[in-house]
């Protein structure tokens, strides 16, 4: 019996000494981790942190990366917040980390207050997310937006059709032509609608004030979350959310409405929400806000690359040549360029992505929330932490993209020139669990306009009225300001246009 009590007994003893040994290394762990420094960064004032300029903060955060590092750190009232600003360390801190910066800093002016906690870019990681994101996936994946590039073709030919008719106005048309698409994807709107539309006017205007609010710094109450007690404090912000659902709301009911009367509704997101809600387990303002959400991430967003791609173009001529090259030795001058030809343009792909590096549209990169503490070159992120990828400085980052402020789309392509190349990303679409759901639609687009613009039209500048191409909304999403350029057609006018009009 002894023998046996004491076999029964050790396993015990054991248990408890392996527990006790590993809260010890825990401990140890963590107070090293603790021993480890902050990535270094500017200063500034003790209690409002650094000064960050209001206009393209970005600029700004270059230069400190410039002096301080790839990873740079500052701390606003008792957040603290990190830059990523180099492409290595993104990959560590914003791709392998994934699944610890997948989470969102608490946004009380953007995301709780003007977005009601519905909309999907600035939803904390959790519950909603997961459901939103699911729903967003199941109609944005690779294998699902093939189906939509017959739609892309068709809002692509009347895009460059507003161009021969209206060559002033080019970046209306642009905004008309991801509108067009975007509305199709979630209402199933079929019609080419123009960027004057009420719709279109009113979720642009919905965008604009997302887009201002976001802008760090925007909203004291992010730093100081105290001053959310003031009374009308957030006035404003909670106006524009009831505005907002309000014509979410009345969009998505139109789609039911129609479904009702048994009208015929093409499939479209805002079909599979109002058929799958209890399966997604969604409220009506949650089905509301994630289609008029998506609107609002894919319109603006895709819109402005389009226009950035036309102010590459006006400003780098021998790229713009190399293009239209290939596009006349591949696509001949006889039939529009289609998505068909996408494997062997190369030029084209290359052209566009080295827009996406050279002027990115989220140029800030949006905050992530680091869950629990990351090393990184022997730095610590502490959990808590802001965490913003900024995609201006990533693209920047001259180990990667040599002589960075060049304009050269060969950078993107194998040595031999015939792939694309797969070891280099832009991070455009943002990272890790986080990037954006519609990128596989965006970059159809780009393709898209991209081949059809420069196989119809030779891109000019405007003598008269030079470009400035560092002139930008002051937004976390920015557009170029009106700018403007010649569109000289490539092809007899008429002929273009009956190409065109073959839909
Ligand atoms: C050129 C066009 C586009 C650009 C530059 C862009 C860029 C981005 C970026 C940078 C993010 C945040 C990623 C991060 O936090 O790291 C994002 C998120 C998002 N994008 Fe896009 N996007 C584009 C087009 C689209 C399209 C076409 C759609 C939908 C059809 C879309 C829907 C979304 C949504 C729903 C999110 C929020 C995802 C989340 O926070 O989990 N975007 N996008």
């Amino acid at each position: 019996m002894p023998h046996n009590y004491q076999s029964s007994a050790l396993p015990a003893t054991t248990l408890v000494v392996l527990a006790l040994a590993t809260w010890f290394l825990l401990q140890f762990r963590k107070a090293r981790l603790n021993t480890k420094p902050l990535p270094p960064g500017p200063k500034g004032h003790w209690l409002f942190g650094p000064a960050i300029p209001k206009e393209h903060p970005w600029l700004r955060f270059e230069e400190w990366i410039q002096e301080y590092g790839p990873v740079i750190s500052f701390r606003k009232g008792r957040q603290l917040t990190v830059i990523v600003g180099r492409y290595e360390a993104a990959v560590q801190i914003l791709e392998k980390e994934g699944a610890a910066t997948a989470d969102r800093p608490s946004n009380i002016a953007a995301g709780e207050t003007l977005s009601g906690g519905m909309r999907t870019l600035l939803i904390p990681n959790g519950e909603r997310l997961r459901k939103f994101r699911k729903a967003l996936h199941s109609q944005l994946r690779p294998n699902i937006a093939v189906e939509y590039q017959p739609l892309q073709q068709i809002n692509a030919q009347h895009h460059m059709l507003d161009l021969l008719r209206d060559p002033s106005n080019h970046m209306a048309h642009s905004q008309g032509y991801a509108a067009s698409l975007i509305l199709s994807l979630t209402y199933g709107i079929a019609a080419h609608t123009a960027s004057n539309d009420p719709i279109v006017r009113e979720v642009n205007d919905s965008q604009a004030n997302l887009g201002a609010a976001l802008v760090p710094g925007a909203w004291m109450v992010d730093s100081f979350p105290i001053l959310r007690l003031i009374p009308n404090y957030l006035l404003e912000l909670r106006r524009q959310h009831q505005m907002e659902l309000n014509l979410f709301k009345s969009q998505l009911q139109h789609v039911r409405d129609q479904m009702i009367a048994n009208k015929d509704v093409k499939a479209c997101f805002g079909r599979m929400l109002i058929e799958r809600q209890e399966e997604y387990k969604l409220t009506d303002d949650e089905a509301a806000y994630l289609a008029g959400s998506m609107f609002g991430a894919g319109a603006g967003t895709s819109a402005s690359a389009i226009s950035i791609m036309v102010m590459a173009a006006a400003t780098f001529p021998e790229a713009q040549k190399k293009v239209q090259e290939q596009l006349d030795s591949v696509v001949g001058p006889n039939k529009l360029p289609t998505f068909q030809d996408e494997s062997i343009l190369m030029q084209v792909t290359a052209f566009y992505l080295e827009t996406f590096r050279w002027r990115p549209v989220s140029a800030g990169g949006f905050a992530h929330r680091a869950t629990r503490d990351i090393v990184y070159d022997g730095y610590i992120i502490p959990a808590g932490a802001a965490i913003y990828g900024s995609h201006w400085s990533i693209a920047r980052d001259p180990a990667i993209f040599p002589d960075p402020e060049r304009f050269d789309p060969q950078r993107w392509l194998t040595a031999d020139g015939t792939k694309i190349r797969e070891d280099l990303k832009v991070f455009q679409f943002g990272f890790g669990r986080r990037v954006c759901p519609g990128s596989h639609v965006a970059t159809k687009s780009l393709f898209i306009n991209t081949a059809l613009m420069l196989w119809s039209y030779r891109i000019l500048p405007d003598k008269k009225n030079p470009l400035d191409t560092m002139a930008f909304t002051n937004t976390a999403n920015t557009h170029p300001l009106p700018f403007s350029v010649r569109f000289e057609p490539r092809r007899d006018a008429k002929e273009l246009e009956k190409l065109l009009q073959d839909m």
